[in-house]
């Protein structure tokens, strides 16, 4: 009977003989299988299962991650699966990164050494131009999402004068490697597409879509001292944090350097500068924020274990009308803490109690009426959440992103080690006299 393709296997006659290349050839693929089932078998049992499929998961995790940049370094465990907001992060360091270089500029080239500490421009210069230098970074990758930032273009249409200098320190400020600069998208076209892109920051913010928010020079009066201030940028996704950068160009670059008050005063560039990020689920980290762009892999960094309140350091603001610094004494004191307190400027007080240089951050209102800024706490928050802290307003609350430019359903901060957070906001209700009814 002649076998045919078209008849069903069994009824085909088996008995035939098989022409002698087809033996060759059928001992040679029961040899191969022979081999590659013993080979499959030793390392089955010399490795565990476990291992062979983490082994996977690593290989494509890192073929998922890839990415052509030489700079470019995840803090994530290559075991794990790759960050949905990887590219929002490489973005925003790097945005970030380019727009400290430019406040720098700006402190050397025209505060230092300013006479008249109420001559604020420099502070303007900075400001602008850094919102100008982030915007673009962001609309260049991310023409979609919205953004709230501080600074609006309209004082610059006024001012020839004031817009070139600006415009003058936009164009010459970039970062030192090539592709991370044509990441950003490179060069901003003149000046006029740079106030367009300042205006982009006038999103009115909420609880829905993307939105990013800045705050160019946070800490205005430290910065103009020499002392610390922080580039400020954060992601939210319907009005939950879920990405956030400082870079503190004044702070000790070196992580374990306990705080002392306002560190850094016009001192030299040498040792300082920190680049603190942290995205949700993923946890915080530092890098030094050296003019290499994200040259330095960056360290997971962690709030300090705070097993006795009365030896924890609390930092708060430099200035007396931004938090209440007599409540905020009181609450000291009855947490028994010996030492003072430290006073620095800007969100690098989250940032230094994320990386356990400091403790306890209280910001106590001042003005039942004033609202804080979403770009003065966005990235803060998440960098001391994602570090192992507890981030809350006076009553409690988590601080709430979603209802506009302000914090408007929250007064003031408390952010502690999570472990004795309660414990503390507890002192600053008792000390404030709110029940819990109020
Ligand atoms: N009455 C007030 N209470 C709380 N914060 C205030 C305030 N008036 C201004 N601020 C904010 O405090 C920020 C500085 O915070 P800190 O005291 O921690 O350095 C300022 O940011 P800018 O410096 O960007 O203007 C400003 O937005």
């Amino acid at each position: 009977m002649m076998s045919s393709p078209h008849l069903p296997l069994d009824t085909v006659d088996r008995t035939l003989p098989l022409p002698s290349h087809h033996k060759t050839l059928a001992l040679r693929y029961l040899t191969l299988r022979l081999i590659v089932s013993l080979l499959v078998l030793t390392v089955a049992l010399i490795i565990p299962p476990a291992a062979i499929l983490t082994h996977l998961r690593q290989l494509s995790g890192q073929i998922l991650r890839y990415r052509p940049f030489s700079f470019y370094s995840s803090t994530r465990a290559a075991s794990e699966m790759p960050s949905p907001f990887a590219s929002e992060l490489q973005v925003a360091q790097l945005a970030v990164q380019r727009a400290s270089i430019l406040t720098k500029r700006v402190f050397h080239e025209k505060a230092k050494g300013t006479v008249d500490k109420n001559d604020k421009s420099p502070v303007t210069i900075g400001d602008f131009g850094a919102q100008a230098l982030i915007i673009a970074a962001l609309q260049h990758n991310f023409p979609a999402d919205e953004i709230v930032a501080e600074e609006e273009a309209a004082q610059l249409r006024e001012d020839p004068t004031l817009r070139n200098t600006i415009w003058q320190l936009v164009k010459d400020t970039k970062l030192e490697d090539a592709s991370a600069e044509k990441l950003l998208g490179g060069s901003i076209a003149d000046s006029d597409s740079m106030l367009e892109l300042i205006d982009l920051g006038n999103s009115k913010g909420g609880a829905n879509g993307r939105i990013w928010t800045i705050d160019p020079i946070d800490g205005t009066k430290g910065f103009l001292r020499g002392g610390q201030y922080a580039v400020c940028l954060g992601l939210m996704v319907d009005g939950h944090v879920k990405v956030g950068v400082l870079g503190c160009p004044n702070l000790p670059a070196d992580d374990a350097t306990r705080l002392t008050a306002d560190i850094g005063t016009n001192q030299t560039d040498e040792g300082r500068g920190v680049l603190f990020s942290a995205v949700h689920s993923e946890g915080a980290t530092s890098r030094p924020l050296t003019a290499g762009a994200l040259a330095e892999p960056a360290k997971p960094i962690s709030m300090r274990p705070l097993h006795d309140l009365a030896k924890a350091t609390f930092c708060e603001s430099v200035e007396a009308g931004h938090s209440a610094h007599d409540d905020q004494a009181a609450i000291s004191q009855k947490l028994g803490i010996t030492e003072p307190s430290v006073r620095m400027d800007s969100q690098a007080k989250y940032g230094s109690i994320a990386r356990g240089a400091g403790d306890i951050y209280l910001r106590l209102p001042v003005k039942a009426t004033y609202e804080e800024k979403i770009w003065d706490h966005a990235a803060g928050d998440l960098i001391v959440r994602e570090a192992g802290g507890q981030v809350t307003d006076i009553y409690g609350k988590r601080l709430d992103f979603a209802v506009g430019r302000t914090l408007a359903n929250n007064k003031g901060v408390v952010a502690a080690p999570a472990a004795v957070h309660r414990k503390v906001l507890d002192v600053v209700q008792e000390v404030l006299k709110i029940t819990p009814s109020s």
